[in-house]
């Protein structure tokens, strides 16, 4: 389609793609680069940007301009779009071939003014951080005055918009100005932007960083617990957490403390905004306060010469309108004196300020990109003072990081974030170090470590902070509890009551048994019974209504509770709030509406299509009504729920199941009749989490876990109890954490299990050696269809070794060595094997090193035999003039045109 018919078949989109944001920056940046490329004339740009027009008519209006100048210009015009939007907003739209060869060559200019135009896009990024230099400069020069001057400084710009403002006046004053302009720019290139000397700083500046620095570390200095009456440092407990960004190829990345306000992980460069998101109890709150401690103390975020945090729970009791200026003194820290002087550096120098938000979750106010609000001096209430912080629209350049649980960020929200940070929870070894910083005493820390080792349910909930903090908290109660250790969340919350019902009694009670806490809540320590039976099944109400209760996390923890409380085990621990018969229907509606829930997810799924699985992707809620049922440990209603279902694909991707959910998806899955393949690819299940499926792999026909942070262990228990499994066939690892020590695990598995068919292990890292492990393994097997291996680095010992193992296979279709270091001798070995094979074998293997002798033997292989279906050679290292040589473009030619070879040249 040609771009002309792109534009106009798309216009809606396109329109939406750029306004949706409601900022003008992406329909700004559009109009610089189309100036730049000489689509725009000066005049046209002027007719766009009119004044006081809406956004969406100012777009209009520049589609219908472009419309009419023709193909070129649509066409350079969506290489704009392509260039401007973020990948999210690009989604179903076509940008065409673009018109990337005229877009890369810049016109040599003719004039200053002109140099101007073509730069402009770039001066729009570089000059915010000098504006203030080359106002001046202008001014000097005399070719401002000062309503130019201020004109540009108007608050109601953002930085960007400040720089075009000046350019436009530049143009206005004609060349000269623009000579001066230049000059100015070239100037400044040899000189790094530097920040006032402190020496140069006022002293109310410097008493006030100092001011601001003692308040954030005495707020940040204690840890700020449940109820306890005794402080607790900061520094004798943290530990650190696991940490991940989702980068734009999807590709999961660890991340330390360090790197949250840095690069990695950036999703959208023009946004100042960094959500921290994580489940309830997973430590955001504390990694934000040790931040701000570490900050205070100069350890950490040295750049950064003023952070202001705030509480989004206080942020709610703020009734009064207030400005930022306002906002920032009064919520943190007043200055003493120098108050305009202070805000006058935040304004100038943004990027030097940190902002933190704990707590969106807490905000009464939705997060909405309706109202603006842009100028720092300006009183508005605090929903829209915040709001248009986060958007950027207000202070931008200034970066905030804001913590919440996942489910109160929508996608209004998401569009204006730089980077999202998943905060995941104590790894294994984190759970070992939290406890023995928890207790003085090395025997006590010890014994508790290999309690919750011991069962491995609870050690998956330790991965969550807040109960591995219950757990040692109450260690007492789990090590003297004769009972069993907790293995559900209504166990532990269970435990922290005991906890709290043993502080108020005498000695001789310290026998800690379920007989014990029945007792002390009948004789009733609290005024008011601690559970009413009313809003025991109330709780459960959104689960029989079919309301959203994904929504509410809150509303989710407290029901999963309930369902734990109502279960056979803990039901005559509220007999004395509710009569046993009514508590007995209760419970038994309970159980209907979780079962329910289960099936209505299961009817909601579409026929299959012809020749594909019935499949289910989990709707938001459906992890959760497993985890209740998981809490009412019984396994009748476990079976009930999901005997009857026939699905043969369950996928479960990005739905954030770690460890603990990982123990109750497996509690429940066992009972399916019908073997299925189990998608749980972009979570963290980790090796903890995968020890917790086991129970339910004898229902697993197919197990896809890319990016899950396994490492060899895991692979080590998956495969012992694998082996035993008949229907498991199916193995998907890509991308994560496997060396060579796992491949001893596969081979075995391969050995012993003669119908395994798909083992995928791409993006880990195994080399030659782990390779020729596997193919001991590969050669007793004499089922595998698939083999996937991309980007680890086998190299050409590796490659041999396995074509040699494969080479008498009458089943293998698809083997990828794609990106594996594969050189000429690794070629050769493989040609051998493409020679012998009997089946249609798709082999990949772009980019590796090749050489024009392995091409060789690959194309004469192929020559050779005609079932081979596909082998892909592209990107490996023939010469430009290699491939131009006639004797060996013949020879390509022929398996280029019947598809059989993939390859440039
Ligand atoms: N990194 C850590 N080191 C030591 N203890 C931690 C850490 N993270 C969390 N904790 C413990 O877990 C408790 C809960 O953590 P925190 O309040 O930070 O979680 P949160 O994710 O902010 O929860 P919510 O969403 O409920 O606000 C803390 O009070 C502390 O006892």
């Amino acid at each position: 389609m040609c771009a002309k018919q792109l534009v106009l078949k798309q216009r809606t989109k396109l329109l939406e793609a750029l306004c949706c944001g409601g900022t003008a920056e992406p329909l700004d940046s559009v109009l610089d680069l189309l100036l730049s490329w000489d689509v725009l004339v000066w005049e046209d740009y002027h007719n766009v940007q009119g004044l006081n027009k809406p956004l969406y008519s100012k777009t209009r209006d520049l589609l219908d301009l472009v419309y009419t100048k023709g193909e070129e210009a649509c066409s350079l015009l969506l290489a704009a779009f392509d260039h401007v939007l973020p990948e999210a907003q690009k989604a179903g739209l076509s940008f065409g071939k673009g018109n990337s060869r005229q877009t890369d060559i810049k016109k040599t200019p003719t004039s200053a003014s002109e140099a101007l135009l073509i730069d402009r896009p770039a001066l729009v990024k570089k000059i915010p951080d000098h504006l203030d230099e080359v106002l001046e400069a202008l001014k000097e020069a005399g070719c401002f005055t000062s309503q130019d001057y201020e004109g540009v400084l108007l608050q109601m710009y953002t930085r960007s918009q400040k720089v075009r403002k000046l350019l436009d006046q530049v143009r206005f004053r004609g060349e000269g100005a623009a000579k001066v302009l230049l000059q100015y720019l070239q100037h400044i290139d040899s000189k790094p932007q530097r920040v006032k000397e402190e020496k140069e700083l006022s002293t109310e500046y410097l008493l006030y960083k100092e001011k601001l620095r003692r308040s954030v570390e005495s707020q940040s200095k204690i840890l700020s617990t449940y109820g306890e009456t005794k402080s607790l440092f900061l520094d004798d407990i943290y530990t650190d957490g696991l940490l991940e960004v989702v980068q734009n190829d999807k590709k999961v990345t660890a991340l330390g403390l360090q790197d949250l306000v840095g690069l990695l992980g950036t999703l959208n460069e023009e946004a100042d905004t960094i959500l921290v998101s994580g489940e309830a109890g997973i430590g955001k709150s504390t990694l934000l306060q040790r931040l701000h401690l570490l900050w205070a103390r100069g350890t950490l975020l040295t750049d950064v010469h003023m952070l202001f945090p705030f509480s989004c729970r206080i942020l709610n009791s703020e009734k009064k309108i207030l400005s930022l200026k306002e906002l920032l003194f009064q919520h943190c820290c007043w200055p003493d004196r120098g108050q305009d002087e202070i805000f006058q550096f935040i304004l100038d120098y943004p990027h030097l300020v940190l902002f933190t938000f704990d707590g969106l979750d807490e905000f009464k106010h939705s997060f909405t990109d309706e109202e603006r609000h842009c100028c720092p001096t300006q009183q508005a209430p605090v929903h829209t003072v915040l709001f248009n912080l986060l958007q950027g629209t207000l202070m931008k350049g200034v970066k905030k990081v804001v913590t919440s649980r996942p489910q109160a960020v929508g996608p209004s929200l998401k569009r204006y974030l730089r980077k999202e940070v998943l905060a995941k929870g104590f790894s294994p070894v984190g759970i070992k170090h939290f406890v023995k910083k928890h207790h003085n005493e090395i025997t006590v820390a010890t014994q508790v470590v290999e309690s919750i080792k011991a069962n491995t349910a609870l050690f998956g909930l330790c991965h969550i902070p807040v109960f591995c903090w219950i757990i040692s908290k109450c260690y007492k109660e789990l090590l003297g509890c004769g009972e069993g250790s907790p293995q559900t969340v209504t166990d532990v919350y269970l435990m922290v009551l005991k906890h709290f019902l043993q502080k108020q009694v005498p000695q001789q009670h310290w026998t800690l048994g379920k007989g014990w806490l029945q007792e002390h809540l009948e004789l009733s320590h609290f005024k008011q019974p601690i559970v009413n039976h009313n809003c025991l099944v109330h709780c459960m109400m959104p689960v029989a209504d079919d309301c959203n209760v994904a929504d509410s996390t809150n509303l989710q923890i407290t029901s999963e509770f309930v369902a734990g409380l109502l279960s056979q085990r803990y039901r005559s621990l509220i007999e004395q709030c509710c009569p046993a018969v009514l508590l007995e229907k209760k419970s038994e509606k309970v159980m209907k509406c979780l079962s329910k829930a289960i099936q209505r997810h299961f009817k909601s799924i579409p026929p299959p299509v012809k020749g594909e699985k019935k499949s289910m992707h989990a709707m938001p809620g459906f992890v959760w009504l497993i985890k209740c049922i998981y809490e009412m440990q019984e396994n009748e209603i476990a079976k009930g729920a999901v005997a009857k279902l026939e699905i043969e694909h369950l996928k479960l991707t990005y739905c954030n199941i770690g460890p603990v959910e990982c123990t109750a998806l497996a509690y429940v899955l066992r009972y399916l009749q019908n073997p299925i393949g189990l998608e749980l690819d972009y979570n963290s299940v980790g090796d903890v989490g995968l020890e917790q499926l086991l129970p339910c792999l004898h229902i697993c026909q197919a197990l896809y876990l890319r990016n899950n942070n396994i490492s060899d262990e895991g692979i080590r228990k998956l495969v012992e109890k694998g082996v035993h499994c008949e229907c498991f066939v199916k193995l998907a690892l890509f991308n994560n954490k496997l060396t060579d020590e796992c491949t001893k695990y596969f081979a075995c598995l391969l050995q012993k299990k003669k119908d395994f068919v798909a083992l995928r292990l791409g993006n880990n890292k195994i080399t030659s050696q782990g390779a020729e492990k596997l193919a001991e393994g590969l050669r007793y097997n004499k089922s595998l269809q698939y083999l996937g291996l991309w980007g680890n680095n086998i190299g050409d010992k590796g490659a041999e070794a396995l074509a040699d193992a494969l080479k008498d296979s009458t089943t293998l279709t698809w083997l990828s060595l794609a990106d594996n270091n594969v050189g000429s001798a690794g070629a050769r070995a493989l040609a051998e094997l493409v020679k012998k094979s009997t089946t249609p074998l798709v082999l990949w293997l772009h980019p590796n090193c090749i050489e024009r002798d392995g091409v060789e033997c690959l194309i004469e292989a192929l020559k050779v035999n005609s079932t081979v279906k596909e082998v892909w050679l592209r990107g490996n290292n023939l010469s430009a003039e290699e491939r131009r040589d006639s004797h060996f473009k013949s020879g390509v030619r022929q398996l280029k045109s019947s598809k059989k070879l993939w390859m440039r040249g």
